[in-house]
């Protein structure tokens, strides 16, 4: 049995949880020590308030699913732990530098960075990007304003730019913008939008290059618990918790 510390106590955390079959939860921390508590004590996990601590705990592999912030204070460390990390923050690896480093890091230590698919589809065959000519490769992201913590009577563009620039003005909001320059291998065009009369948390994906061309469009329900991210995201990380040990591996 796969065990993991949880590293967030949210909404993607409560689905995880709540979706445990062939790996664990031992270990959970989060900011909010009375969240922590109440999160250890229905899971039947041992609550952190120390990272530290927490870290030193035997897990196998440590899931992230809080923050870019807390993404970028603590991926270095625990694959320095020598445990394997999934990253759901993916805007924290909006920073080069930061991400070479991380890289390299799992090199040497031959640990594993994974990245889960998040709240878009297609993740897999973009990493033809990193080998084939790409001609245009545009993310159009819309949401209620609700989801963006923001009011509008009419639909309005927030950004449009590079996916580096986007994830660190909206980093709760288009992570999957980062997700998708890491597949494709350089950083994509994006465009962030607000409508009052969308009600789902839509992606939509225009690709063309040397394969042909490619549109996808996800309109995705968000959580229950958290309106900003989408259920489909927190549905992803958990198949890459249950595929874990999966000797069939599936996609690009
Ligand atoms: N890759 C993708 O496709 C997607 C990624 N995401 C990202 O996944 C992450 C989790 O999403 P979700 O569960 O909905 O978020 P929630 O806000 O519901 O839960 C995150 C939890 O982590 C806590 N937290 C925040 N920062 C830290 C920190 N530095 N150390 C410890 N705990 C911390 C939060 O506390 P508090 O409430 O006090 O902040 C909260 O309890 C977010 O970063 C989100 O942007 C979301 C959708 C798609
Ligand atoms: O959940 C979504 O639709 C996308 C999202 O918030 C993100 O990429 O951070």
């Amino acid at each position: 049995m796969i065990t993991v510390g949880l590293l967030g106590c949210g909404n993607i955390g409560r689905v995880i949880a709540a979706g445990q079959e062939n790996f664990k939860i031992t270990a959970v921390y989060d900011v909010v020590p009375a969240r922590v508590e109440a999160f250890g004590k229905e899971f039947d996990a041992k609550p952190f308030s120390d990272f530290t601590a927490f870290l030193a705990e035997p897990t196998d592999i440590i899931v992230e699913a809080a923050s870019v912030l807390a993404a970028t204070e603590h991926a270095q460390e625990v694959l320095e732990a020598g445990k394997d990390i999934v990253i759901m923050s993916v805007g924290a690896l909006a920073d080069i530098e930061y991400r070479s480093r991380l890289i390299e890091t799992a090199r040497q230590l031959k640990r594993k960075i994974h990245i889960p698919s998040g709240a878009i589809m297609g993740l897999d065959n973009i990493s033809i990007g990193q080998i084939s000519r790409i001609d245009k490769f545009v993310l159009r992201t819309t949401k209620n304003p609700a989801s963006l913590a923001r009011e509008a009577t009419e639909r309005t563009q927030l950004f449009s730019g590079k996916a580096h620039d986007c994830v660190r003005q909206y980093p709760k909001n288009t992570n999957v913008a980062e997700s998708l320059s890491i597949a494709c291998g350089r950083d994509v065009d994006v465009e962030l939008w607000m409508d009052p009369d969308e009600d789902r948390n839509m992606h939509e994906i225009f690709f063309e290059g040397e394969f042909g061309e490619a549109y996808i469009r996800v309109r995705n329900l968000p959580s229950p618990d958290n309106p900003a991210t989408s259920y489909l995201a927190a549905l992803s990380i958990l198949t890459l918790l249950k595929n874990l040990d999966n000797p069939l591996v599936i996609g690009a």
